[in-house]
């Protein structure tokens, strides 16, 4: 049968589509088509800014999945969403646009052993794929904002950067994280995340941005098919020639690629024969090529929320979420003009990142490799980090109107040293894998947990923030380790970061499962290029990394077939 295509990318997430717009951009113009699972996401109302935080609610944008019981977390099963449609997980994530730390890079070159993935080259793609809009909302100074135009991009597809306005309490609270002695960071984007700094979006003028953007206009020569699950791999011994999804047959003449997403893509290899042996024999997959590696290195990061109710003239929330005719002509405004309030609220946040001064002479960080602890002391890689702002009143059921004048920060834990596992279930390719992140299994990361929240407790203690406080909402009973560690074990949830299940490295090394080319070991004409891939768990909300890892993927393949 011959090749309709030179390449075909499975997934249209932020990785697949950066890697489909990086292949079909190409001068050589190479034929690529794009497979999606879910739909084609074309509704505008699905992209209204302030309710970024909703979008994953909606059932058909969702895989749905949750994870097994997580036995440090009182067995509780958590959600574990991922973004069904063209724009992937873009298409229903909470919009935070950072990028990391640029240690985090120096360490992913290391692990790979290859500087592509170093923070020069990186920052440069990073720079073509957005488009920056640096103007600060209303009412908010070069104080808290600053950032550098060398270190932005202004024509890429990815529109990213600040909202017109932003809520009455933001500069009050990044006051009070200063006076409380954390230093302002003039942008997290820079390279170097450590401070308080005012959360850039994947946003723009009241709109949210997502993958599906780097696909408009979309070049002839490149083909995106959405409603297309792909179930396997079709190989010729140990080469890769193809796909199948719902039966028919999709041929690459020159590469197949899977960025189906960290918890999707192990599930096709694993379904191709592809795998660790012991799983595949269980469910009858005869086995194509032994990869004990994949689905055996997920990383997330996870975080729990501290609220607590704050005086009327301190935020303004109670007048706009407690009010639904206010929020339905906000609505209306929003289709009308792609202004008002639902540009406004919970668009843009404080974002902190931080070091924990505790934490590096703990027993459980002393116990780390030393290479683990050299990452984790240098220069930009954070301990934790907080989050404010996050409109939690539509999570916390039964959520009383009267408590809107509300404050939540998130904490973030970061660094998670617990190796979860994605694993098969079902010899059935359409039946999901289970999910088993094995939050705070790891003693390090209990550590952690304890110390991060026993800082962000003694920030809410400061007079500059507790003179606002009315009441506590949800917060730890007391900061022992023990209530500490309780608290997060009842309120831990997965920021869906899902990283490293089919994870980079060197060949030969035993938890790898592709090499710094994005090649599967021991298959040929077949990479993996999503967040899989990435052997850091990067110091940031990860939809930039996707990004990255699907456009570095697309440079190789536009170097190795001479498309340039
Ligand atoms: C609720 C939520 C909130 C988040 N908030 C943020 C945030 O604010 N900021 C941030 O940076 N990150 C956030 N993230 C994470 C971020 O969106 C993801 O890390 C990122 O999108 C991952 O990109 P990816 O390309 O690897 O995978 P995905 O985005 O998951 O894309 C994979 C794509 O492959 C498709 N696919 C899967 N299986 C198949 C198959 N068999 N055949 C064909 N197609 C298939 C999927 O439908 C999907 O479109 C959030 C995620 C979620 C779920």
């Amino acid at each position: 049968m011959e090749s309709a295509y030179d390449f075909v990318v499975v997934g249209g997430g932020p990785a697949g589509c950066a890697l489909a717009y990086g292949l079909a951009h190409s001068p050589k113009n190479p034929k690529v088509l794009l497979l999606e699972a879910g739909g084609r996401n074309a509704d505008p109302n699905l992209r209204v800014d302030g309710q970024r935080w909703l979008t994953f609610t909606n059932k058909d944008l969702n895989w749905g999945y949750m994870t097994t019981p997580q036995v440090h977390c009182g067995n509780r099963e958590l959600d574990y969403s991922r973004g069904l449609g063209l724009g992937g997980s873009s298409a229903i994530n909470f919009g935070v646009f950072s990028i990391g730390a640029r240690d985090d890079y120096e360490e992913w070159a290391r692990i790979a052993g290859d500087d592509a993935f170093r923070w020069a080259p990186v920052q440069e793609r990073l720079k073509r794929l957005e488009t920056f809009h640096g103007a600060l909302p209303t009412g908010i100074g070069t104080k808290y904002a600053s950032p550098r135009t060398s270190d932005h991009g202004s024509s890429g597809p990815l529109h990213v950067g600040y909202p017109a306005e932003c809520e009455a309490d933001l500069v009050p609270l990044l006051d009070a994280f200063e006076q409380a002695g954390y230093p302002l960071n003039p942008d997290h984007n820079s390279g170097n995340p450590i401070g308080m700094s005012l959360l850039i979006s994947s946003a723009h003028k009241g709109q949210r941005s997502t993958a599906q953007d780097l696909l408009t206009p979309c070049p002839e020569n490149l083909t995106v098919l959405a409603e297309a699950p792909v179930q396997r791999v079709l190989l010729e011994g140990k080469r890769a020639i193809g796909v199948e999804a719902n039966g028919k047959a999709y041929l690459a003449s020159k590469q197949v690629i899977l960025a189906a997403g960290a918890l999707n893509t192990p599930r096709i290899l694993m379904h191709s024969g592809i795998g660790p042996k012991e799983q595949l024999e269980q469910y009858n997959i005869p086995v194509v090529h032994d990869v004990p590696a994949i689905g055996q290195g997920l990383r997330d990061h996870a975080f729990c929320p501290l609220v607590y109710t704050r005086t009327e003239a301190s935020t303004a929330r109670h007048g706009f979420y407690g009010n639904q005719a206010a929020m339905d002509a906000a609505l209306q405004e929003w289709k009308q003009h792609g202004t008002g309030p639902w540009t406004k609220f919970a668009t843009t946040m404080g974002i902190g990142f931080f070091k924990l001064e505790r934490l590096p002479s703990s027993d459980e960080f002393k116990s780390l490799p030393e290479e683990e602890q050299r990452y984790l002391n240098s220069e930009t890689v954070p301990h934790y980090e907080i989050f404010t702002h996050f409109p939690i009143h539509w999570f916390l059921p039964g959520f009383r109107n009267e408590d809107l004048n509300y404050s939540c920060l998130l904490v973030f834990l970061y660094n998670a040293q617990g190796r979860g596992t994605v694993t098969l279930q079902s010899s059935d390719p359409n039946v999901p894998l289970l999910f088993d992140p094995k939050f705070l299994e790891h003693p390090f990361d209990r550590r952690s947990a304890i110390e991060s929240l026993r800082e962000v407790l003694r920030f809410t203690r400061t007079e500059a923030y507790a003179k606002d406080t009315v009441s506590t909402l949800a917060a730890p009973k007391s900061d022992s380790d023990e209530d500490l560690l309780e608290y997060w074990a009842q309120t831990i949830g997965s920021s869906w970061h899902m990283t490293g299940t089919v994870k980079m490295g060197k060949p030969g090394d035993a938890d790898v499962a592709v090499d710094n080319d994005f090649r599967v070991v021991g298959v040929e004409g077949l990479r993996v290029a999503d967040m899989s891939v990435v052997p850091v768990l990067p110091s940031c909300h990860v939809q930039a990394v996707a990004y990255i890892t699907g456009a570095i993927c697309a440079e190789k393949l536009v170097k190795d077939y001479g498309l340039e």
